[in-house]
């Protein structure tokens, strides 16, 4: 999968371009079929149960409008739940109204308790929302809590910003639809942060807009298509050389089992050697796992081998010092966990790794990414699009923001967001894992943005299998995820094979 996503301010240059050639009402009439035939498809052969429309103040109304008209036209009992604002409806919504008005649709004004319904579909608001969903519309947006039926959110889920997936207003409040049908283009919103709790299931509609009217776009859904050349079959004449040493540094005094779930993902996602540089005493060895290779952080020579920095690592002087000499190493290096605190509070270590050649990856979650930009995680989460643009830009490097929905970002500005992955992966340990399929796939000679998408994209996709069979999300471990990512490379590398 490979999609554009779209800013609110590009949506709207879009929407005005259509606009141009078009009669009047024609793209809130293609809306309003587009979403009436998704609803016909939801109902299924349960076409006799009633179904709710919410429609609001603005076009996303509008929209409703339409599909309530084409759906009572079809034969179905479509009630419209009308809640117009104080200004005047756009010449497009009126007409729609007012076509609604003229057939079999039902209206009511507020919502009937304890009413049952086939399918509720969310016109109150779109992109056109602006400020917290209040009053009536949020007692109605309240009410749906208990309703238990698909809700299809039109264009964007109500109370959601189109741009950031965060719920607007400090004490806001969202429809939670099972599925989005979204117009001119999809958006980051639907994908990140409170997105995909909100949206659901979402499908794409142009609205018969040609992709030569579409203007760039600086943010897309990760997807196999960025990176599937890379999944060839390996060779024969090959050896534990031919792809990559990873050492993973870390493993302070009581903290020796972040950088083993670190060497794990790094074995497990195809790493020739993986060693342990441990800044405490490290182990003999790892009794399930002997391929791993302990050493001690301080004289480990980091020439030749790809670095995972930070799992486990503490705040020691020492860790400082390990830290100040991977940073300054030509090694392509994956940092983390306690290396990304000690950066944020560190302008050298910060100039350091501004300074770097060879490739860096920082994968953050949203307290440490905080950290590192010197605000609060919850203004980090308020637009995670914008806080990974802003770290990979002053870090000049590849940024993971972690989170439902993770952020990849590059200096240049450039976004991806992750569609795989569950709430199973929110347990300790997973990111360890993360790091180290990241330093897997670093060593074997993929970019710094590759090896960053395909990591996550692939960690995402191990938790999915992971669900499917019953392991999760409730109780998912790390230690379980390492077997999966296995399988699942494997599966892409034999599934590229047969193409
Ligand atoms: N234009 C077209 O032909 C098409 C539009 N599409 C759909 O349109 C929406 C965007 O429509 P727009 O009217 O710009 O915005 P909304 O419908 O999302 O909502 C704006 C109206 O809502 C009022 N508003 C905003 N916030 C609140 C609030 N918290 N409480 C109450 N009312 C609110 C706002 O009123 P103001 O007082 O702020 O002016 C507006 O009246 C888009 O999402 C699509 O669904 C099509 O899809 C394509 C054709
Ligand atoms: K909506």
């Amino acid at each position: 999968m490979e999609r554009h996503l779209y800013t609110v301010a590009q949506l709207r240059a879009i929407e005005q371009a259509a606009y141009a050639g078009l009669a009047p009402g024609t793209l809130m009439q293609r809306a309003g079929k587009a979403a009436s035939d998704f609803a016909l498809e939801l109902l299924g052969d349960r076409r006799d149960r009633p179904v709710l429309v919410l429609a609001g103040p603005g076009n996303n109304g509008g929209d409703a409008l339409e599909a309530a008209a084409n759906l009572a036209d079809a034969g179905v009992d479509a009630t419209v739940l009308h809640l117009p604002g104080r200004r005047d409806a756009s010449t497009e919504t009126a007409a729609a109204y007012e076509r609604a008005r003229a057939g079999s649709v039902g209206w009511i004004d507020m919502l009937p308790p304890g009413a049952e319904w086939g399918l509720v579909i969310d016109g109150l608001f779109g992109i056109g929302l602006e400020r917290p969903v209040d009053g009536d519309y949020r007692e109605v947006v309240v009410g749906l809590e208990t309703i238990r039926c698909p809700i299809l959110a039109l264009d964007v889920p109500s109370g959601l910003d189109a741009d950031t997936g965060a719920v607007i207003g400090p004490d806001g409040i969202a429809v939670r639809a099972t599925h989005t049908i979204t117009f001119l283009g999809d958006k980051p919103g639907l994908h990140t942060a409170d997105g995909r709790d909100h949206a659901g299931q979402v499908r794409v509609d142009m609205l018969g807009v040609g992709s030569e009217a579409l203007p760039r776009a600086t943010a897309q859904l990760s997807g196999l298509p960025l990176f599937a050349g890379r999944f060839t079959a390996r060779r024969h004449n090959t050896h534990k050389g031919s792809f990559g040493d990873v050492a993973i540094i870390g493993g302070a005094h009581g903290m020796a089992g972040a950088p083993v779930l670190s060497a794990r993902g790094a074995l497990y996602a195809g790493a020739g050697r993986v060693y342990v540089a441990a800044l405490n005493t490290p182990p003999g060895y790892d009794s399930s796992q002997p391929e791993i290779m302990f050493r001690a952080a301080e004289d480990f020579d980091f020439f030749g081998r790809t670095l995972v920095i930070g799992p486990g690592m503490g705040d020691s002087a020492s860790a400082i010092r390990l830290l100040a000499r991977a940073l300054d190493s030509d090694s392509p290096l994956v940092i983390d966990a306690d290396a990304l605190n000690l950066i944020g509070a560190s302008p050298d270590l910060q100039s350091r790794l501004a300074q770097r050649t060879a490739p860096a990856v920082l994968t953050p979650h949203p307290l440490e990414g905080a950290r590192l930009l010197g605000m609060t995680a919850a203004v980090v989460q308020s637009d995670r699009l914008e806080a990974a643009r802003e770290m990979a830009l002053r870090t000049n490097a590849t940024v993971i923001l972690k989170g439902s929905g993770t952020v990849i970002a590059r200096p240049d500005g450039e976004v991806l967001i992750n569609p795989t992955g569950n709430a199973g992966l929110a347990t300790a340990g997973s990111g360890d894992v993360l790091a180290g399929i990241c330093g897997a796939l670093l060593a074997q000679g993929w970019t710094g943005w590759e090896a960053a998408a395909a990591a996550t994209w692939i960690h995402g996709a191990a938790a999915d299998t992971l669900v499917d069979e019953g392991v999760g999300p409730i109780g998912m471990t790390a230690g379980e995820l390492p077997a999966a990512v296995r399988k699942v490379l494997n599966r892409l590398v034999k599934d590229a094979a047969s193409r």
